[in-house]
């Protein structure tokens, strides 16, 4: 199952199953993250020996602060995107366009099949529009933008696919949080901002009683979202992009889940793909319906 990867060009379908996506996906952040060379040749079972030997060489994690620090506030913009899959003659998605602030929570909802998983998958870079743009606009103290728009990172995305929790590779919870990170000794200094990273998202997402041997699949499904939103916040992404975060859940996991939601939107911009309506209706600050043949339009939620 050699497969040929591109960190900043992955055509998912082609990535056999959802599994395999999950797991790749994470270890492409991983790899860019720590600017390891790419295309990649590997297989699943290569996996953990390549991230042990290969990312021994350097290691340059990532140590800036999220965007808006410059700037009065920045906003994600999404303009007029087209997606047609390469060697299809079908545009899923069909002149998207969008922008939402940061520190605030948008909902993409609407049919199935309508596009809103292919538009996730663009926004995390995992997929590359066939044309449009996708990018940070800045704006000064005086409301202005900035004349030059920042590119939205792919390695400055987080995202967490649906069921993340069947995605698991470690068997305790600190190995799940670190997988794809170096295995290498020395540099204490790093070591020291890792740790401080780690322990701050285990705290931000709530985690911080949970023992770190833990098997991450003893864990509740509400601890086990949580887990799966620590793994992407360690570090502070420009954009937390979220498919269908409740399905699955109990009443009260769901309920737990929409909490972590409503104080993590304090500090991060979050874009959600859901069809649980009513129970996000609370925290959401702006919302759009996909519609079949992969338009949106900016629409209040329909509960
Ligand atoms: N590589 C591809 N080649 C051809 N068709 C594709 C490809 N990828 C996705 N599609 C099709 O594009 C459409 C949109 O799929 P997508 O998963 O984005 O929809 P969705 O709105 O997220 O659906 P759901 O709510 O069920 O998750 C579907 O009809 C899907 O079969």
């Amino acid at each position: 199952m050699a497969k040929h990867l591109d960190s900043h060009h992955v055509n998912l379908p082609n990535v056999e199953s959802a599994q395999t996506k999950q797991i790749v996906y994470r270890f492409i952040m991983a790899s860019s993250t720590l600017a390891l060379s790419s295309p990649l040749h590997w297989t699943k079972f290569e996996l953990s020996s390549f991230i042990c030997n290969k990312s021994r060489s350097r290691f340059n994690f990532r140590r800036t602060q999220a965007v808006g620090i410059s700037c009065h506030y920045s906003c994600l913009e999404v303009k007029d995107v087209y997606y047609r899959p390469p060697g299809t003659q079908l545009n899923i998605l069909n002149g998207i366009s969008f922008s939402l602030p940061e520190k605030s929570f948008g909902l993409i909802f609407g049919q199935s099949g309508s596009g809103k998983t292919t538009l996730l998958q663009l926004l995390a870079g995992l997929s590359k529009p066939t044309s449009g743009s996708i990018y940070i606009k800045k704006y000064r103290n005086d409301d202005k933008p900035n004349e030059s728009p920042d590119s939205l990172l792919a390695e400055r995305v987080g995202i967490v696919f649906q069921f993340p929790e069947r995605y698991f590779v470690a068997d305790n919870v600190l190995d799940e949080v670190i997988f794809g990170w170096p295995r290498q000794s020395g540099d204490l200094q790093l070591k020291e901002y890792l740790t401080l990273n780690l322990q701050r998202a285990i705290n931000w997402v709530g985690l911080g009683g949970i023992s770190l041997d833990k098997d991450p699949h003893s864990l509740s499904g509400g601890y086990k979202r949580r887990l799966a939103l620590a793994i992407q916040l360690v570090q502070i992404p420009d954009l937390l992009i979220l498919d269908e975060p409740l399905a699955g859940l109990d009443w009260k996991a769901r309920a737990d889940v929409v909490k972590l939601l409503k104080h993590l939107k304090k500090e991060l911009t979050i874009l959600v793909v859901s069809h649980d309506l009513k129970e996000l209706a609370t925290i959401v600050d702006q919302s759009w319906r996909m519609d079949m043949g992969g338009t949106l339009r900016e629409e209040p939620l329909p509960v």
